[in-house]
């Protein structure tokens, strides 16, 4: 009996845990998934820009670091009130002020939603066309609830559920989330590829 052919390898570039094991655990659920994942954390620039151009530019330099096909990935979360920031700059404002000041930054506005998005970006390699696949949530942020293993989880409630991503099981969370959604996307494109 032949042995069974080797699946492709793509290289899921992040330094965050979270990421990846979240990414991991939806991929699990969807044997489909052309390609076995691996992981690098590599130290990439991060330019300002519009989280598109955050996104296209991150993933093009990882494929060149790699000399190989690759994805990247990159979440904001976007207030209403404030146009869409703090948007792809949210590390550095939840490093910067937390839970509390993220809530304090919306005080004086009747208008407390907030959408997490995230763009998965897919790179064949040095010098090829970046894609992208983007994923919303939409939801209100709160004070914060639930489990703080993860980010700015206990700050949003995700619209229709009552709940903070941080309250949810992650079997939940990772059905409705901006990541599963974006996901998703980058799966059916590479799923349709020959
Ligand atoms: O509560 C959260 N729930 C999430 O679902 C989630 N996804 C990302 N984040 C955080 O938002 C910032 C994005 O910045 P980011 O996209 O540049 O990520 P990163 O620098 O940590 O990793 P990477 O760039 O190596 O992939 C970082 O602080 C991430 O920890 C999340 N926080
Ligand atoms: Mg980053």
């Amino acid at each position: 009996m032949s042995a069974p052919a080797q699946r492709a390898t793509l290289t899921f570039v992040t330094g965050n845990a979270n990421k990846l094991r979240e990414v991991k655990e939806i991929l699990a659920s969807s044997p489909d998934f052309p390609f076995d994942l691996t992981n690098q954390d590599l130290d990439l620039p991060e330019i300002q820009g519009t989280t598109q151009e955050v996104a296209r530019a991150k993933c093009s330099a990882a494929a060149a670091a790699l000399n190989g096909p690759c994805i990247t990935e990159d979440t904001a979360l976007c207030f209403a009130a404030l146009n869409g920031l703090p948007g792809p700059y949210i590390k550095d404002f939840m490093k910067g002020v937390g839970h509390a000041g993220l809530n304090s930054m919306l005080d004086g506005f009747s208008d407390r939603t907030a959408h997490a998005l995230c763009t998965f970006a897919y790179c064949r390699g040095p010098g090829q066309e970046v894609l992208l696949f983007e994923g919303s949530t939409e939801g209100t942020i709160v004070p914060a609830r639930g489990d703080k293993k993860f980010g700015w989880d206990p700050i949003l409630e995700v619209k229709g559920t009552g709940l903070t991503y941080a309250e949810m099981e992650s079997t939940q969370k990772n059905t409705l989330s901006h990541r599963y959604k974006a996901l998703s996307a980058l799966k059916e494109y590479l799923c349709s590829k020959p």
